[in-house]
C-alpha cells in the first residue's frame, strides 16, 4: 500500500508561555499543503525482521531506527500484532523547515500499517499515539485545517478555504533547530484569538497575523527575513514563516514569477 504524507504551514503562531516540563503552550492554525513525501508498505511474510526499511529523495541522514516512520512502527508494533513488512521513503518535503514533514511520515505510517493489517484502532488512539511521536504529529492524522493549542496537539477543526489563492514556498539553505527557536522566544499571552483573526480578508492578515519565531529567526538569519520581503515585493496578499523555520510562504492572487537564488527550495502551486 502507498501513501502520500503531505507538508503543512503554520498560519500565524504565538508563544503562549513555557511550562514545568520545557514545552510551550502555543496557538497555531495548522493548514495542510500538497507538497507531499511517499511511503510505501509491502507485507513481507519470509522476512525474518521485523522490518526492512529503504529509502530515496533527499539524504535526511538519520539510521533508519532514527527515522520517525521506523519510530511509529515500533510505537503501533508495542501495542498491536503488526507481520513482517518493508517499508519505503521516498523524501521530497524539506526538513528543518518547519513544514513537518517527518511528523507526517509518521502520523501516516500510523495508518498506513492500521489500513494494510486492518488493525481495530480508533481514530482517538491513532491521534494518541501520534502524539508521543511528536507535539505537531496528531494533526496529521485528522490533516484538515485546525486551530490549535497546548503544545500543539489539542486540535478544532476551522473552515478556511484558501481554493482561490496560489501558494509560494521558499526554503533557504538554513536548518533552523525547534528547540533553539523555542529558547529566542519571550511567551507572551494574545490578545486575540487565531480563529477570530482568519475569518479577516487574507490581504489583512499582515496586520494582524503574526509567528511569533520570526523576530528572533530573522535576527539570527537576516537571509530569511529577506525572503519574505520579496514575497510581498512580488505581490503576496500574505506571507510568513512556517513553523520554527526556516521555510517562509507567500500567498498570491496570481501565479508569481519569482527570482529567487538556485541555493533555495522554490515551490508555487495552486491550492
Ligand atoms: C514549531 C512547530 C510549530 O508547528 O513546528 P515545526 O517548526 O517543528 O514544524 C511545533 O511546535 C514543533 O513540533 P514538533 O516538531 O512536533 O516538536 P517535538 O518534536 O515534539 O519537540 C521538539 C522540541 O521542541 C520544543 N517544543 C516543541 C513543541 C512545543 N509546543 N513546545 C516546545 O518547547 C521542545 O524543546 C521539544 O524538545
Ligand atoms: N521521516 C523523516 N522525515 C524528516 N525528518 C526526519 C524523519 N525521520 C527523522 N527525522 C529527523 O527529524 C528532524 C526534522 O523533522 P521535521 O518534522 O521534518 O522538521 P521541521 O518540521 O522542523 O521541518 C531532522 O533532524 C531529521 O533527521
Amino acid at each position: 500500500m502507498i501513501c502520500y504524507p503531505n507538508a503543512k504551514i503554520n498560519i500565524g503562531l504565538n508563544v503562549v508561555e513555557k511550562r514545568p516540563d520545557g514545552y510551550h503552550n502555543l496557538e497555531t492554525i495548522f493548514f495542510p499543503i500538497p507538497l507531499t513525501d511517499a511511503l510505501e508498505t509491502v507485507h513481507n511474510p519470509e522476512s525474518k525482521e521485523p522490518y526492512l526499511f529503504s529509502s530515496s529523495g533527499i539524504d535526511i541522514d538519520a539510521k533508519p531506527e532514527e527515522n520517525i516512520c521506523i519510530k511509529a512502527f515500533e510505537l503501533l508494533k508495542a501495542n498491536y500484532e503488526l507481520p513482517p513488512v518493508n517499508i519505503h521513503l521516498h523524501k521530497m518535503i524539506p526538513f528543518g523547515a518547519g513544514l513537518g514533514g517527518g511528523s507526517a511520515d509518521g502520523a501516516f505510517m500510523l495508518n498506513l500499517l492500521k489500513k494494510e493489517f486492518e488493525l481495530d484502532v480508533t481514530e482517538e488512539e491513532l491521534q494518541e499515539l501520534a502524539a508521543q511521536l511528536g507535539a505537531d504529529c496528531a494533526f496529521f492524522i485528522k490533516n484538515k485545517p485546525s486551530y490549535a493549542t497546548g503544545i500543539g496537539n489539542i486540535l478544532q477543526d476551522v473552515e478556511l478555504d484558501l481554493s482561490d489563492y496560489y501558494i509560494a514556498l521558499i526554503k533557504p539553505p538554513i536548518h533552523v533547530s525547534t528547540p533553539d527557536a523555542y529558547r529566542g522566544i519571550t511567551p507572551t499571552p494574545s490578545s486575540h484569538s487565531l480563529t477570530e483573526l482568519i475569518q479577516l480578508p487574507v490581504e489583512q492578515w499582515k496586520h494582524h497575523i503574526k509567528n511569533d519565531f520570526e523576530q528572533s529567526v530573522f535576527a539570527k538569519y537576516p537571509e530569511i527575513g529577506k525572503i519574505k520581503m520579496e514575497l510581498y515585493e512580488a505581490g503576496a496578499s500574505y506571507a510568513c514563516m512556517s513553523g520554527s523555520g526556516s521555510s517562509v510562504f507567500g500567498l498570491f492572487k496570481t501565479e508569481p514569477s519569482l527570482n529567487m537564488p538556485p541555493s533555495c527550495f522554490t515551490w508555487i502551486k495552486k491550492l
